[in-house]
């Protein structure tokens, strides 16, 4: 039986449950559930703190873990990351108050707080920063700076709000661009069959959800310049209309496209334009 590690609180457990609901997996129904089996699939979930995950897939005892990419890197647990989720996506960043420094070259010597000491070591000395002095904090770390602890931060940022909201500045480039992704132990096997079969079904879950599939009337003559619109992923469906002279074309395209290629179609001549989500895929 497989055995799988969710995260079963923060930003990334709901998202993770939902795409393996979504990917035909049982999950949980109260979050006092600790541990599932999914007896259909031959899985077995265990609903663990994010931040464990890695150290557990790394170990061996589990095969696959969703976690955070910061997190996997601040762990530096023997695990590797196989497959990116898209979910949960933000940056990780140094911040201070307006002048502290501004680039991670002036943050030598200073009291840094995080939650991530891990990403902030290794980050600091790939660019030869030295004498800083990391103070770990479990959250709201941005306040640590009001609270005198530290002179700098280095802290998860998404939409920029909480650093705002403190009158606090981005220092220097981002450490580094997170999200969720799947992880397995560094050096398993990647002929595992049940392995192989439960990355599938995710990555056909990422599938349906990136693309529409588009339907369209237009006129046999101008079937190749609407094709080039809409290539398809291996090639465009086209079947003749009832009507003489006409065309059917069937095609999936990128759902963030999906308005600006219909408005290129109809400008070419197509009619009866349909996007349909697609529920389920394999490609
Ligand atoms: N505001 C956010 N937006 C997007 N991703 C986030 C955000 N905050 C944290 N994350 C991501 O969530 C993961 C950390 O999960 P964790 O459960 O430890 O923290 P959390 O989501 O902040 O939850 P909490 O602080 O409530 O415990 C990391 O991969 C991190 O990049
Ligand atoms: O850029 P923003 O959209 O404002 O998001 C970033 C904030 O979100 C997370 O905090 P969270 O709410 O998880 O609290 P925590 O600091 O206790 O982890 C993170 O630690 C930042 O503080
Ligand atoms: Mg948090």
């Amino acid at each position: 039986m497989l055995r799988i590690a969710i995260p079963n609180k923060g930003s990334l457990s709901e998202p993770a449950t939902a795409m393996l609901h979504e990917a035909g997996y049982r999950q949980r129904s109260a979050s006092k559930e600790l541990v599932i089996v999914d007896e259909q699939n031959d899985v077995e979930f265990f609903y663990l703190r994010p931040r464990d995950i890695a150290v557990y897939v790394g170990s061996g005892r589990l095969d696959i873990g969703i976690t955070g990419r910061d997190l996997l890197l601040d762990s530096a647990a023997p695990a590797q990351e196989v497959l990116p989720l898209g979910f949960a996506r933000s940056t990780f960043r140094f911040a201070g108050t307006p002048g502290t420094a501004s680039t991670v070259h002036d943050l030598a010597g200073m009291a840094i707080a995080t939650s991530y000491p891990g990403v902030v070591a290794k980050h600091l000395a790939e660019h030869g920063v030295d004498g800083c002095n990391l103070v770990r904090l479990d959250g709201a770390v941005e306040t640590s700076l009001q609270l005198g602890v530290a002179q700098a931060i280095a802290d998860v940022v998404e939409t920029g709000t909480t650093l705002a909201h403190l009158g606090l500045k981005v220092i220097g480039d981002p450490i580094m661009e997170s999200e969720g992704i799947v992880i397995r132990p560094a050096g398993a096997p990647t002929t595992n069959e049940s392995v192989t079969r439960f990355l599938r079904r995710l990555e056909s879950v990422l599938v349906a959800r990136a693309y529409v599939m588009m339907d369209y009337n237009i006129r046999t003559e101008h079937v190749e310049t609407a094709v080039a619109l809409t290539p398809g992923l291996q090639s465009p469906t086209v079947s003749p209309l009832h009507r003489d002279g006409w065309s059917a074309v069937r095609a999936m395209v990128p759902a963030d496209q999906a308005q600006r290629i219909m408005d290129a179609l109809e400008s070419v001549g197509a009619h009866a334009i349909l996007a349909t989500s697609i529920h389920a895929c394999r490609i």
